[in-house]
């Protein structure tokens, strides 16, 4: 069995497997512009993050009725309990799905009918954060804040995500704000291919508790001091890292000397269907790939849990923490 981890960075519809995306094709009567799964396989070789998200936003076309998000969310459960995840923090992209005329109810229902039954099913544990789009405006993230109102009981927090550069974190310095009133904790992707200044700013303006990515942050060695000194966690997505070109080849990616600059690092899956691996598949490249030891892979682990949202539930974190102490490698 995998070590016992937390996966905190990823994104609930890139969990698509082209399988499911046919399937749900027929069943809603969409036409995919590909001829079979194996074509669409074939259009997963991105040149940026740009290309990837044409396709991921493009994909989500068969996602229709709540039925198809608890499949989408089941699927991805039952993966995620064979890689070892004890807890699972669940992003869903709400505007992907209100702009094509899916209603956010439908969503989050959806979903939560698979995650309301993923303790007793699958071992895990859950929430769900929603993010906003940040090449959308921030009239429209807040609107989209307003819709998950009567939600909010089901949604622990809200994140930012999508096309990065040219969309700095302070854009939605207010819906941040609104969000911090309603009591919803604070997460945004910045320094995947933004620059170091927008991690900066997602702490100062945004107050967010956890980066996403993060890479750059290593250009501005004061922001890695602040980072480590804070332990603000960053959630790591190498294999993402490396299909996106963020890094030429997983050697290259920088985790080693993150974990040496003390800084608390997690390692997640992003999107898996699309990457090439769900979480354990990520710790399996960077031990192999940068020759990690058990120590490390513990404190990775370790960090997972350490940097979820369980201030709820302090006992459970309790029982994951000692389940990665008691873990034995190499078994
Ligand atoms: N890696 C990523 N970066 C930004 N937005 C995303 N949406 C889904 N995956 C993403
Ligand atoms: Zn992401």
């Amino acid at each position: 069995m995998p070590v016992p981890k937390a996966e905190l960075h990823l994104h609930i519809e890139g969990t698509l497997e082209p399988e499911l995306a046919f399937a749900l094709a027929a069943r809603n009567g969409v036409t995919l512009p590909y001829a079979d799964t194996e074509a669409l396989r074939e259009a997963y070789r991105f040149s940026d993050l740009q290309s990837f998200l044409d396709l991921y936003y493009g994909l989500m076309a068969v996602l229709r009725t709540a039925e198809d998000f608890t499949e989408l969310a089941d699927a991805y459960l039952a993966r995620a309990g064979e890689q070892g995840v004890r807890h699972a923090e669940i992003f869903f992209d709400p505007q992907a799905h209100t702009a094509r005329g899916v209603p956010f109810g439908v969503v989050v229902e959806g979903l939560c009918a698979a995650l309301d039954r993923a303790e007793e099913r699958y071992g895990i544990s859950t929430r769900l954060i929603m993010c906003f789009l940040r090449d959308e405006s921030a009239e429209s993230a807040m609107a989209t804040l307003e819709a998950a109102k009567p939600y909010l009981g089901r949604i622990t927090g809200v994140g930012l995500d999508s096309a990065e550069v040219g969309h700095p974190p302070a854009k939605f310095r207010e819906v941040y704000e609104e969000a911090a009133r309603l009591g919803l904790r604070r997460v945004a992707h910045a320094g995947e291919e933004g620059p170091a200044a927008y991690v900066r700013e997602a702490l100062d303006v945004l107050g967010v508790e956890r980066i996403d990515h993060g890479l750059r942050c290593l250009e501005d060695p004061e922001l890695v001091e602040r980072l480590a000194r804070e332990r603000v966690p960053l959630t790591l997505c190498p294999l993402s890292n490396v299909r996106l070109r963020a890094i030429d080849a997983i050697g290259d990616h920088p985790l080693r000397t993150m974990l040496a600059a003390g800084l608390v690092a997690t390692v997640n899956s992003d999107d898996p269907a699309y990457f090439g691996g769900y979480v354990e598949d990520n710790f399996d490249a960077v031990r192999d790939a940068l020759g990690l030891g058990e120590e490390e892979l513990r404190t990775l682990a370790r960090n997972s849990f350490l940097a979820a949202f369980l201030e709820d539930d302090e006992e459970l974190r309790g029982r994951y923490l000692a389940e990665v102490e008691a873990y034995g490698f190499g078994a």
